[in-house]
């Protein structure tokens, strides 16, 4: 079954577009899971009990988690989620020369455990950076086309002999690069009006939203742009899994700490299903 078929499906079960970041930063960790054999894994099991049902999706982030134990944390991670049947979709922003892309895309095959359902891809090298993902056609391959960080602008707004932007050109590409339905774009809520746009461009392509939460994005854009047909996620991970932060600081309990991210999780569900 296609990704986006999939992710359909749990949106339409959840009743909910929110993808959770999974980015397990060790310095954040509550004290309950510090000490624990593999502690971003112990961290995510929780984070996973208290928001799975206000998750669409799982994204963990592939810099947390790019050593020994980080790998089987993730892996450990994945089939937790797919366990609570929410997808997992890998922010690795992967993107190289084709033996080596083809090596990347091995992280999707099933054979060495359980295997993400979709994973982000950098357009910088072109086409054949992207072929090994896009053909694996039963998982989703999110293009970075206008990202949310401040610099984003630096390259991604710089004006072609054309006349398109950048953004504008890799969103063009991700349209042509779509033989298998497979592609989606990542679009930032911090840059409302290009998202808009580029909503005009390719009405047909799912986001994935991230930047509302502690990057202070744009919600409503990101649900109004961000969704073709209904499918569509907007990514929150520090503002979601991070929440307890402060009633840990006043001594509240690992249960506490927990349940802040469930409310988080849910909060913005609601949030978000107000514009959908
Ligand atoms: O344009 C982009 C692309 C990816 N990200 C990633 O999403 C999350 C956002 O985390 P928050 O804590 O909600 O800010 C993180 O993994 C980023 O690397 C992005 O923010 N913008």
């Amino acid at each position: 079954m296609n990704f986006f078929d999939r992710l359909h499906d749990r949106i339409v079960a959840a009743d909910s577009v929110v993808s959770v970041g999974l980015d397990p930063d060790p310095a954040r960790l509550p004290e309950v899971v510090r000490d624990a054999d593999l502690p971003r894994w112990q961290f995510n099991r929780r984070i996973i009990d208290a928001t799975h049902e206000h998750a669409a999706c799982y994204k963990p982030n592939a810099a947390f988690y790019e050593d020994p134990d980080g790998w089987r944390a993730l892996r450990e991670t994945i089939a937790y989620a797919h366990g609570k049947d929410v997808p997992v979709l890998l922010d690795a922003k992967r993107g190289d020369i084709g033996n080596t892309a083809r090596q990347y895309a091995t992280i999707l095959d099933e054979d060495h455990g359980p295997a993400a359902d979709a994973i982000t891809v950098n357009p910088f090298l072109g086409r054949d950076s992207l072929e090994p993902f896009l053909q694996h056609e039963e998982k989703g391959v999110f293009v970075l086309g206008r990202t949310s960080n401040p610099g984003g602008a630096d390259l991604q707004d710089l004006e072609l002999a054309s006349g398109e932007k950048l953004y504008e050109r890799v969103v063009h590409l991700a349209d042509l690069w779509n033989d298998n339905g497979n592609v989606g774009l990542v679009v930032g809520a911090t840059a409302p009006e290009e998202l808009e746009e580029i909503r005009e461009l390719v009405p047909d392509i799912p986001f994935l939203v991230p930047g509302v939460g502690a990057q202070g994005g744009d919600a409503e854009a990101a649900v109004e742009y961000g969704l073709a047909d209904g499918v569509g996620l907007v990514n929150s991970s520090r503002g979601i899994i991070f929440a307890g932060e402060d009633s840990e600081a006043r001594g509240g309990s690992p249960e506490q700490f927990f349940e802040a991210a469930g409310q988080s999780a849910k909060r913005l569900e609601t949030r978000l299903n107000q514009f959908r």
